[in-house]
This record gives C-alpha cells, sequence and structure tokens, in this order.
C-alpha cells in the first residue's frame, strides 16, 4: 500500500490531504510519511529475524529529528558519519549503544564525543585513523570498539559519484592489506576488534554485488579467526536502490534474506546493515507551487518555488524523480514542460520533458524525496530552507519550521 495516494482526485499522505498542507504551511515543503518509515524499517528487521542483526538507519540519508526519533521508537540503530550525526540521534532519543560511526577523517573532537557516548562501533577506514582513536582512547583511560571498513574491489553497477567499493575510491582499506592492517589494530592496547564492514554504493538494483562483497569479507573473517582475531559483527553496509522512474531494485526481504542466507551457519556474527534510502526516500515527497508558466521558441518552462538549494539530486547526479500534480486537472491538455526553481543557474531544474496539465498557483509534489533532499539542500542565492513536516494518520506535525530570513546572517558581521 501507497501511503502517498490519490483520494477524490487529491494526493494525500496517509490521512492527509497535501493540498490542505500547502495551504496552511506554504511550500516548499517536505513532507514524510510515519507509516511508510516504519513499514520500510520493518521490511529489514522481520527479513533478518531469524539471525542476530541491528538495523542501523544511515542518519545521513534524513536526519531530521522527527524521522530519527520514529525509528528510534522502533528500536533503530543508527549509521552516522559525523559528531554532528551523533548529537541529532542523541535529542531524537536513539540508543548511543546502536550507533556504528563511518567516515574516512573523524576529528579528535568527533572520537571523544563518540566515546564518551559509548557508541557500538568506530568503522575505521585508514591506519592512521587507528592511530588517532587509540590515541584518543587512552586519554580517557577507556576502549574503543572498531571494525574495519574494507573495501571489497567490486563493481556495484550505479552511479560514478556514489560507487564507493572500488580500489579508485577514496573509501575503506585495500582488501589485500586488510589482514595486516587488523594486525595492526590488535596491538593497539585502548582498541578492541569487534567488527568487519563495508559499504559498495548507493542506488545499487541488483543483489550480486552485495553477495560478491559479502562473501569476500566472510573468507577475510576466517583467515582472520586463524590468526586470533575473532570478528563479532558484519556490517554490510546501506547502499539498496529504490524505484525513481523505471528501475526495478529488489525488496528490502528479498535483498535481506539473500544476505542473511550467507550467514545461516554463522550465528555468532551479528549481522549489520545501514540502509538510509531505501527506508526514507520513498517516505518523503517535497511540495512546491508553480509560480509561473513560460514560453520560448523552444521549452515550455514551469517554473516553480522549490529550486536545486531545496533538492540537488537532479543537478548534481541529473536524478529524474516523478513530479505530479496535488490536485490534477482532468480537462486541461497535458503540455511538455522543463521543471525549474528560480535559482540563477542553468542546471536548476527538478525535472525536464515533464508532461504536466498545470497553472500558476497549483501545487506539485516532486515524489522520492525523503532521502538525500533535504539534507543535502543550502541557502544558495539566500533562500531560506523549506519546512518539514511528519504526517502520522490524520496528524500533521511540523519537525521543522520554514527558516526566518534575518536568521540567515545572523552569524555574520560587517567590518
Ligand atoms: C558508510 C555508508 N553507510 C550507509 C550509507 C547509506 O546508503 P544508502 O542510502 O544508499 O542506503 C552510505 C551512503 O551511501 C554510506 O556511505
Ligand atoms: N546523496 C546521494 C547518495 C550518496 C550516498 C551517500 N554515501 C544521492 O542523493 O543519491
Amino acid at each position: 500500500m501507497d501511503f502517498f495516494s490519490y483520494q477524490d482526485n487529491t494526493l494525500f499522505a496517509e490521512d492527509v490531504s497535501l493540498a490542505q498542507i500547502a495551504a496552511e504551511h506554504g511550500t516548499p515543503t517536505y513532507v514524510y510519511s510515519r507509516k511508510t518509515l516504519e513499514r520500510h524499517w520493518y521490511a529489514f528487521d522481520n527479513a533478518l529475524s531469524a539471525h542476530p542483526h541491528l538495523i542501523c538507519f544511515a542518519v545521513k540519508a534524513n536526519s531530521n529529528i522527527g524521522v530519527l526519533s520514529v525509528l528510534a521508537k522502533l528500536g533503530s540503530g543508527f549509521d552516522i558519519v559525523s559528531g554532528g550525526e551523533l548529537a541529532r540521534v542523541l535529542a531524537a532519543g536513539g540508543d548511543p549503544g546502536k550507533v556504528v560511526f563511518s567516515g574516512v577523517a573523524k576529528t579528535e573532537d568527533e572520537i571523544r564525543f563518540a566515546l564518551e557516548q559509548e557508541i557500538l562501533c568506530f568503522n575505521v577506514e585508514s591506519f592512521a585513523e587507528l592511530d588517532r582513536i587509540q590515541k584518543v582512547a587512552a586519554e580517557l583511560n577507556v576502549q574503543a570498539p572498531i571494525s574495519l571498513r574494507i573495501n571489497p574491489d567490486v563493481d556495484a553497477n550505479t552511479h560514478p559519484y556514489i560507487s564507493t567499493g572500488l580500489k579508485a575510491n577514496k573509501f575503506g582499506i585495500e582488501h589485500e592489506k586488510a589482514v595486516e592492517t587488523y594486525q595492526y589494530a590488535k596491538t593497539l592496547p585502548n582498541l578492541t576488534i569487534k567488527g568487519m564492514d563495508c559499504h559498495i554504493g548507493s542506488q545499487l538494483t541488483e543483489t550480486a554485488p552485495f553477495v560478491d562483497a559479502l562473501d569476500r569479507l566472510l573468507s577475510l573473517v576466517d583467515e582472520l579467526a586463524s590468526l586470533d582475531i575473532h570478528i563479532k559483527h558484519l556490517d554490510v553496509g546501506g547502499g539498496l536502490g529504490v524505484t525513481y522512474k523505471d528501475e526495478v531494485a529488489p525488496h528490502p526481504n528479498d535483498y535481506a534474506s539473500a544476505i542473511a542466507s550467507r550467514m545461516a551457519q554463522r550465528p555468532e556474527l551479528t549481522l549489520i546493515m545501514e540502509p538510509g534510502r531505501a527506508i526514507a526516500a520513498n517516505a518523503g515527497v517535497l511540495l512546491t507551487k508553480v509560480e509561473f508558466v513560460k514560453q520560448n521558441a523552444e521549452k515550455n518552462f514551469a517554473i516553480i518555488d522549490a529550486a536545486m538549494n531545496d533538492l540537488l539530486r537532479p543537478a548534481l547526479y541529473s536524478a529524474w524523480q516523478d513530479i505530479v500534480p496535488v490536485l490534477p486537472r482532468l480537462n486541461t491538455p497535458k503540455v511538455t514542460y522543463d521543471v525549474v526553481g528560480p535559482v540563477c543557474e542553468t542546471g536548476d531544474f527538478l525535472g525536464k520533458d515533464r508532461d504536466l496539465a498545470i497553472q500558476s498557483d497549483d501545487i506539485l509534489a516532486v515524489k522520492s524525496a525523503g532521502a538525500y533532499g533535504f539534507v543535502m539542500s543550502s541557502n544558495y542565492n539566500t533562500r531560506t530552507r523549506a519546512a518539514e513536516i511528519l504526517v502520522d494518520g490524520e496528524q500533521v506535525h511540523v519537525v521543522r519550521k520554514r527558516e526566518v530570513l534575518a536568521d540567515l546572517w545572523a552569524n555574520e558581521s560587517t567590518v
């Protein structure tokens, strides 16, 4: 069941009309569905129920505290990449004991903060980072739980900007250097080796690359065991793709089952997953108003009040996201539009060549915007960032107010 669906020719989020949300709260506004977030999280959790596991939502995909609090209440863990994300998880009521900390360059301050909060594990990406964590842990006189992020060198077949598991990418520790890095970690007195992890890329639409990466990791786990280094959890990262247009991504059930079946003979190895997009993308839309329609000799433009600063994915990756009217005009002929924002860049489009029956003041919904949407927004062109709303049945929660213009320069000064 889709919780964003038309009822009486009006697009709804759960039991609330998006036309009503636009009228009461203005645009541009992100709208999330609590039921969708929960259903997607449970799809992963249920599929792994036969195996010890932890689902760590990738906070980078959507770090709104309201969204994180929904997942925290389900018992979710979290994958973070900064001290800021850890602070958000704590503010949302998340359990730091279920937090894994990824990222290629954690600062000393971030490591200290995470150690003080007693997070589950640091996913370490280099020799130098092992030394840095050792130094901070020694200063605090604690043991730091660590896992090494192994770069398995598998091709994830995704957009080159979001492929992370190849030798050419900056991420992780080379597969060939994994054993010596673990041996080195074992010599550091304030580190406790807990796990092994990988993350091979994002928006993957096949299961095979995940399984290939897992197989490479499992053979490493066995090799390490023979050297008396015992891995307690295996973290396969995130990356499961979603349907934006016509991609056919595996259902989380099928994907998680494929991974879990490889682990069936290893009940001692806890499985961790870090899905972001698969949980959040189709749990959100971006509501926007048509300001003007404009025509030149070559094109029709629908100029909307959302722009690349609100949703960067089309400009950055040429990503395609569906754009639909909230109140479809049934008797108006469709025209082919480029759907563009008010920002002064030719790359400022949210959709190209879209067939729409629209007029000024109509409200549109850009779909699949719950992941890598608001989190990648900016104040470019001194635009205030969108409001964020979470719908829960008939309830509407404003989980982030629209920014106030004067706040944008509150920390600046004249000279
Ligand atoms: C280390 C790590 N874990 C998890 C994720 C989440 O990925 P996705 O949103 O594709 O599931 C990412 C982003 O690609 C990541 O870099
Ligand atoms: N921001 C990207 C995904 C990057 C994933 C983070 N490692 C997107 O919108 O698709």
